[in-house]
């Protein structure tokens, strides 16, 4: 039995569509149909009733459903020893593309304790080949991170079509974020080596000329020509926020002698800053733009290459952000919707314009590492909390990214530490966690990622187990009286979701707007996601319980949900009896039944 609540207004009325045809039920075998629509007698209800409603007329054979993989693989039931094979099968009531990791994974361990936070991994030398970006796929992978401060641009393309071959032949939705190298001070290459080692009393000489050949010992490249000019003699130059300290003690034009003070690992292209009776020097960081010409270009490249997200590194303002998306629109001509902008919160200027800032963005990164440089580290998790918790009442999607399992680029177990800093990012429910260096070049990257998804999912049920509803006020975020609707019934939706302790909630959405809004509120339940673009699928993948599916789907939503139960069953996905709740955006509708 189906029952369901309406709203009709003639705002939110779409134009050219028959209303008979959307807000009319349509008893169909598997479901008897109750709804209440404002503006119609009772007795109007059923006489909409047509043929093609019948989930099992031939309409709908070629009906083609593909889940998002990864979410759903659970704490370690998934091994490599699962078939990997992706078998499109196209004859009639089996005319579902699923990899087997997903089908396995809603098989075993039903649909309701699916991990919901998501996870990005960062793509390096030791996981650029394509059967390591298959075992991340497999591990839970649901997005695959390029970071432009690495690497050519032939490597970059690689990655770029493995990942999109792993998602063709073998039915995975990875996206693919690029992560813009921004403009702030670094160090150079370090002439080829993977890291050097500077100890306690040393001098080193951080110069901005450009050498031929091979570096003069104990020599840094400095990628900034104003270095040597802007600091002075007694600065404190941190590398990577303090990984490895320095003190100025002599400028001989472009070389700049520093005498160690910290000892530490020093790794190419680190971060550095400096600072000046205890306060971080920035004039000139205000100064270099958040987008410097190589960044465009690589932008132009992300562009071409159709990524998903564009991560920005060292954003300063709302007007840089606005700024890359008429950009974008005028260089994708209208299909700008189709690349997701994530401001990277890391320095001081994003921190007093943040608000403004996550507005103006489609998303968010809490970047440690280099906000860790910038702030006071004892700073950084009350800063995390808010940026989370900001991005939420926003409704953007944020990821908590750097140093999660730091230990595990060289040890196979994390700290306690590190399993306790995953769980508070995992509490604050994040939409998702990131892998940097563990996973781009470190020695364990499968093992990091299996920790990330073992330690989200035991947080995530504890949380449920406890019947944890933190009390966060979700301020309105839409603009338009339709978009207030839309929210309203997102809200409530997922509200009676939890009361009623369904199954699932199921979403009908075109932009992916609607699934994000039930996504905000972060139910009980996993939210199954249908959408008709393979881009908007993949950008769902970053997004707290969503399960992404691809579907083409008509105006008919009784029609849709009767062929998607069929489909679903047909795979064991779902049986008779689970309760859901299904909302669209194509109906303004909260409909709750039993799976016929
Ligand atoms: N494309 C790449 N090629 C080589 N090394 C990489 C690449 N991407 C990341 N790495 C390595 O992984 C480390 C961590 O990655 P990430 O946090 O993204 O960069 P960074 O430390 O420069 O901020 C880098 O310092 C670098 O050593
Ligand atoms: C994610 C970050 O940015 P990147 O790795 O590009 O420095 C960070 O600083 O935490
Ligand atoms: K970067
Ligand atoms: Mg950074």
């Amino acid at each position: 039995m189906t029952q369901s609540l309406q709203l009709f207004t003639s705002a939110t009325r779409s134009p050219g569509i028959s209303l008979s045809k959307h807000s009319l039920s349509k008893p169909s075998p598997s479901t008897a149909a109750f709804r209440f629509p404002l503006s119609f007698p009772k007795s109007s209800i059923r006489a909409s009733s047509s043929p093609d409603s019948n989930p099992l007329s031939s309409a709908f054979t070629s009906q083609v459903l593909v889940p998002e993989n990864g979410s759903t693989v659970g704490g370690g039931a998934v091994s490599s020893s699962v078939t990997r094979e992706f078998v499109p099968v196209m004859s009639d009531s089996t005319a579902i593309e699923v990899d087997t990791v997903t089908e396995a994974e809603l098989k075993e361990n039903g649909f309701r304790s699916t991990r919901r936070t998501k996870l990005v991994c960062t793509i390096g030398p030791v996981t650029c080949g394509f059967e390591q970006l298959e075992a991340l796929a497999v591990g839970g992978m649901n997005v695959a991170r390029i970071n432009m401060c690495h690497g050519t641009r032939d490597w970059h393309r690689m990655v770029i079509e493995r990942v999109r071959r792993l998602n063709e032949e073998k039915g995975y939705a990875v996206a693919i974020m690029m992560d813009t190298e921004g403009s702030e001070i670094h160090m150079g290459d370090l002439g080829g080596a993977s890291s050097a080692k500077a100890e306690d009393g040393e001098i080193w000489t951080f110069s901005v000329r450009a050498f031929d050949s091979t570096l003069p010992e104990r020599t840094i490249n400095v990628n900034y020509g104003g270095f040597a000019e802007d600091v002075r003699v007694g600065d404190d130059l941190l590398v990577d926020g303090g990984m490895v300290r320095f003190e100025v003690i002599e400028k001989i034009g472009p070389d700049v002698k520093c005498l160690c003070t910290d000892p530490g690992l020093l790794l190419p292209r680190a971060n550095l800053t400096f600072w000046r009776d205890g306060h971080l020097v920035r004039e000139r960081n205000a100064m270099l733009p958040t987008i410097s010409s190589k960044d465009w270009l690589d932008i132009d490249f992300g562009i071409a290459e159709g990524v998903d997200f564009l991560a920005i590194s060292f954003v300063k303002s709302a007007e840089v952000i606005k700024h890359l998306k008429s950009y974008i629109a005028a260089r994708s001509r209208g299909r700008c919707c189709d690349i997701s902008i994530i401001a990277k919160i890391e320095s001081l200027d994003s921190l007093n314009n943040l608000e403004e800032i996550i507005v103006a963005s489609d998303g968010a990164m809490v970047a440690r590492g280099d906000l860790g440089a910038q702030i006071p580290l004892e700073q950084v998790p009350s800063v995390q909390q808010k940026v989370v918790q900001l991005c939420r009442q926003l409704n953007k999607p944020v990821i908590v990214a750097s140093q999660l399992l730091e230990s595990m680029i060289e040890y196979p177990t994390p700290t306690r530490a590190e399993v306790a800093d995953i769980s508070e990012a995992v509490r604050q429910r994040s939409d998702a966690l990131m892998l940097s260096g563990e996973s781009a070049m470190g020695q364990y990257p499968d093992k990091a990622l299996a920790v990330l998804r073992n330690v989200s999912l035991r947080i995530e049920k504890w949380w449920r187990e406890e019947k944890r509803h933190e009390p966060m006020e979700l301020p309105e975020v839409g603009s338009s009286s339709s978009d207030s609707i839309l929210e309203e019934i997102c809200n409530s939706a997922a509200k009676m979701a939890n009361n009623l302790e369904v199954d699932a909630i199921f979403v009908y959405t075109k932009t992916g707007h609607m699934a994000s809004l039930l996504s905000r509120c972060r139910p009980d339940c996993p939210i199954f996601a249908f959408t008709e673009t393979t881009s908007v699928r993949r950008r769902l993948n970053l997004q707290w319980g969503l399960i992404p599916f691809r579907m083409s789907f008509s105006d008919d939503m009784e029609n849709n949900l009767n062929k998607i139960f069929l489909l679903l069953k047909a795979r064991n996905l779902i049986k008779s009896g689970d309760l859901v709740i299904a909302v669209s955006d194509m109906l303004q509708s909260i409909q709750v039944m039993n799976v016929p």
